[in-house]
């Protein structure tokens, strides 16, 4: 239709800007031997931190604070010259989800960089990038004889891809987390495909349900009644409304594993359904939890669920010019003419367990001019967008660690 044409020609224009701002940033940097930052991501990037078995070996060198067996969350610190206040934390997880090499164009842990500066690795998005570019930040702020009055804690977390259980949500109970005194903490956002970065100050809430259906079991060939596979199929029905709005202000709802069956004649006695489910903070949970109880219930009597993940908290961060900590962070985006997009994370990390602890967490990953490309094939990052958001974090960073004292920190 004319509309989407005109969506379409939008995006073309759209994308040519693009080109040219990435030119532009190849001229302004040079070319010449690759930049040690960029080095150091692509080398990261090839540690394979990949699930359902992260080799997260070599993190234990830094400074290490077991969470669970065979995990650790490290913790790098940068003291400032007024300990006493409160820090500022820059969160990176270093896990990364599984990949479909078939599908990507160069091996995924091998940090190919082709002839546009476009690096290709699972991770270059999510998150190891914002990794890199933190140390590198940080690394630069110590060289050029800097300090700061707020502590500045960098942490490298595991697991977050698979849910947190061994990773942010059991840190935050640990008493090492609450000696970090934190003030404010930064931790992952999106890609941004136009000129402007995304942040995120609030997340949806994730639910992931497996939904038992039992069933009359029985030979393949006859009329059998009350069947697992019929109150899987109702289940899915009243589940599966998927509306099409922006994903931050929508519930979504996802069939991601069925389960069950032993043979083609064989009517199976059960059979298991996951759903993978995102709620905004504006849904009202408990009515939500009801809600799915009632549809198992109209499937049949013994249709029961469990809960695998179940984030219960809506709090979000304020981004009121009038917060000390928004204030820093978007008046150093503002004289960097940077453009900010406010918005809900569709998707959760680890923020949620941080905000959930009643601490600030903004999610920015500084990616902008790029397709939003984490847990999918051929996932790329420019290097010169890589760049330069080093370059905004040398800026956020000192910003963020000069906050003046609030109240009741002095
Ligand atoms: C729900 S646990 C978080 C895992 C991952 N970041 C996701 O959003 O799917
Ligand atoms: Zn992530
Ligand atoms: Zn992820």
């Amino acid at each position: 239709c004319p509309q989407n044409r005109k969506t379409f020609r939008i995006r073309e224009e759209h994308l040519k800007d693009e080109k040219e701002e990435l030119r532009r940033l190849r001229v302004q940097n040079g070319p010449g031997t690759e930049d040690p930052s960029v080095s150091l991501f692509r080398e990261y990037l090839r540690l394979k931190t990949v699930h359902p078995e992260p080799d997260y070996g070599t993190s234990e060198t830094l400074l290490p604070c077991p969470v669970c067996p065979g995990r650790v969350v490290a913790i790098i610190t940068w003291v400032g010259s007024r300990p006493e206040l409160k820090s500022v934390v820059l969160n990176s997880h270093t896990d990364v989800v599984p990949v479909y090499e078939e599908h990507w164009k160069h091996d995924p842990f091998a940090a190919v960089k082709d002839e546009h500066g476009n690096i290709y690795g699972r991770g270059s998005q999510d998150m190891k990038c914002v990794t890199i570019q933190y140390i590198e930040a940080i690394r630069r702020l110590k060289a050029a004889g800097k300090r700061f009055s707020r502590t500045i804690h960098l942490t490298f977390v595991p697991d977050e891809e698979v849910g947190g259980h061994k990773g942010m949500e059991t840190f935050v109970k640990h008493p090492e987390f609450q000696k970090l005194n934190i003030g404010f903490a930064l931790d992952e956002g999106l890609a941004n495909p136009t000129n402007a970065y995304t942040v995120f100050y609030g997340e949806r809430n994730p639910w992931w349900i497996t939904v038992r259906c039992p069933g009359s079991p029985g030979h393949g060939s006859r009329f059998v009644e009350n069947t697992a596979a019929e109150k899987l199929v109702s289940v899915f029905r009243m589940l599966n409304t998927n509306e099409c709005f922006t994903l931050g202000d929508v519930t979504t709802v996802n069939m991601t594993m069925v389960k069950g069956g032993v043979a083609y004649n064989v009517i199976p006695a059960e059979m298991d359904v996951s759903f993978d489910l995102r709620i905004p903070p504006t849904v009202n949970l408990q009515e939500f939890e009801e809600k799915i109880k009632a549809w198992c219930k109209e499937a049949g009597e013994d249709v029961t669920y469990d809960f695998a993940q179940k984030h219960m908290d809506q709090n979000f961060t304020s981004t009121e010019e009038s917060d000390p900590w928004w204030h820093a962070f978007s008046s150093t985006c503002k004289a960097m003419n940077v453009t900010l997009q406010k918005e809900i994370f569709p998707a959760a990390t680890d923020s949620r367990f941080i905000r959930e602890e009643g601490l600030p967490a903004i999610g920015f990953s500084p990616m902008n001019l790029t397709p939003i490309l984490l847990h999918d094939h051929n996932e790329y990052l420019n290097e010169q967008v890589f760049l330069r958001g080093i370059q905004v974090y040398e800026r956020l960073v000192p910003a963020l660690a000069s906050v003046p004292p609030l109240s009741g920190e002095e």
